[in-house]
């Protein structure tokens, strides 16, 4: 990690930047393969499946032989733990479930909202360098306390066209059966656009690598919404004189393994930590199966030492990290000047894995900065808020004035017209 000391705020824009690709090159890529997947349906998936993934035969969809055996593959600890996140998950989510409140603005002029499911529904799980089951469960969970009606899944097969059986057995423990072998650009715009297996969706939702991220941004313009661009993962933490370094090393390798594009952020209030965790990380690393993926992410991170709290939280509030830790003694107070972030870890026992997999917040979540603006996947990203309006007549002759008078100040007579024709008949 590229360490900094009281930086000046117009070094600041180099500490928050993030690693990303050629992003001209990268559409060109990504428009080429989803051009292709539009006109050439499952042949084209099929090529791109073959070359991208490895896998050499024709099956697209999962088939219940497959969904049957995966349980037997699973070692029963796994199997009780995915019970446990899919517990907590759908209980965190089914509190996000809202009753219609009836406002009666005016007397007779009654309107409300209601949540309705999104119809069509795709997900894409993560399986490029590791099976991201877990992500099946965060965004299948709520797709179904939604009640979306279609739900479909996708995700890389290895090379022998086989999905990780805990992905297949976390599928069926929520009732999600549509699965299909397709990953990266080729997945999303199968989805998008359908092929003859895969159906076409509304709303694509999950996270993957630059290709994915690109492909669910450039079939937004064909018209198909998605949740939110959910790239390579990150974490920021900010650390004071009662932080643990081994914690903080392990929390920054936690995201820093995801991948080589992934990146983190630690920002100390005092010297000495920084050159803990710099100890801590090295000693860490040697032990991680995914060592040069972890090692290339730190490679373009920063450690930075802020002069105090308040500069520290404006720097990681511009930075807008993914995940954020707060490991101080004064965590929750100033978790409360958190204005960016996708998901907040307080105290030094909340690490940022626990809200990967298992307490029940979800993990699909902005990365790039995007959270100055988007929030992470919800109960909410699953359904359409429809309002509806019932008026009585009197409710009507009490309104007529002013929906008449202001239509007709905008010269559309019709529009008053619709209102007038009724008091005329009522009266
Ligand atoms: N933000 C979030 O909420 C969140 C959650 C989980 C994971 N993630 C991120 O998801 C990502 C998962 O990435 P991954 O690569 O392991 O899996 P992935 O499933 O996203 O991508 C794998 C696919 O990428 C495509 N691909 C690979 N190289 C390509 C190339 N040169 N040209 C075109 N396509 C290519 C292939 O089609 C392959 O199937 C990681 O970056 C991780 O950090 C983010
Ligand atoms: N940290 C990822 C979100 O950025 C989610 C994940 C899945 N498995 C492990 N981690
Ligand atoms: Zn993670």
């Amino acid at each position: 990690m590229k360490l900094v000391k009281s930086p000046e705020k117009k070094d600041w824009p180099d500490i928050i930047r993030r690693p990303v690709m050629d992003t001209t090159a990268l559409a060109e890529k990504v428009r080429t393969i989803l051009n292709d997947l539009q006109r050439n349906g499952d042949a084209a998936l099929r090529q791109y499946t073959r070359q991208f993934d490895g896998y050499e035969g024709t099956e697209i969809r999962v088939t219940p032989a497959e969904f049957a055996t995966a349980s037997g593959k699973l070692d029963p600890a796994l199997k009780t733990a995915i019970r446990v996140a899919a517990n907590n998950i759908r209980k965190f989510h089914e509190a996000q479930q809202q009753e219609p409140e009836l406002i009666e603005t005016m007397p007779g002029v009654r309107c409300w909202r209601a949540a309705v499911g999104i119809e069509k529904v795709g997900l894409y799980i993560p399986g490029g360098t590791a099976p991201l089951f877990s992500t099946l469960l965060m965004l299948g969970i709520p797709a179904i306390i939604a009640g979306c009606k279609e739900i479909i899944l996708c995700s890389p097969p290895d090379a022998a066209g086989n999905l990780h059986p805990a992905l297949l057995f976390a599928a069926n423990e929520i009732g999600i059966n549509k699965v299909f072998r397709a990953g990266g650009v080729q997945a999303i715009g199968a989805m998008a656009y359908g092929t003859e297996t895969v159906p076409a969706v509304y709303k694509i939702f999950g996270p993957g690598n630059q290709y994915v991220t690109c492909a669910k941004q450039l079939v937004q313009q064909d018209g198909i919404a998605i949740d939110m661009p959910a790239g390579p993962s990150e974490v920021a933490v900010l650390a004071d004189h009662t932080a643990n370094a081994g914690y903080l090393a392990a929390d920054l390798l936690s995201q820093a393994e995801h991948g080589a594009d992934s990146q983190v952020l630690l920002v100390v209030t005092e010297e000495k930590l920084a050159q803990q965790v710099q100890q801590c990380l090295l000693n860490q690393l040697e032990k991680l199966p995914r060592r040069d993926l972890a090692e290339k992410a730190l490679a373009a991170s920063h450690l930075v030492v802020m002069p105090s709290k308040g500069l520290a939280m404006e720097l990681l509030n511009a930075y807008a990290p993914e995940h954020l830790i707060l490991a101080t003694e004064d965590a929750l107070a100033l978790s409360r000047e958190v204005v960016n972030a996708g998901s907040v870890f307080i105290g030094h026992f909340s690490p940022e894995s626990v809200g990967d997999y298992a307490s029940g917040t979800n993990h699909t979540l902005p990365t790039n900065g995007f959270a100055r603006a988007y929030s992470g996947v919800s109960l909410d990203s699953f359904v359409k808020k429809i309002t509806y309006q019932q008026l009585t007549s009197e409710g009507l002759r009490q309104i007529a004035p002013a929906v008449i008078a202001m239509a007709r100040a905008e010269g559309l007579d019709a529009h008053a017209n619709a209102v007038s024709i009724r008091l005329e008949k009522n009266q």
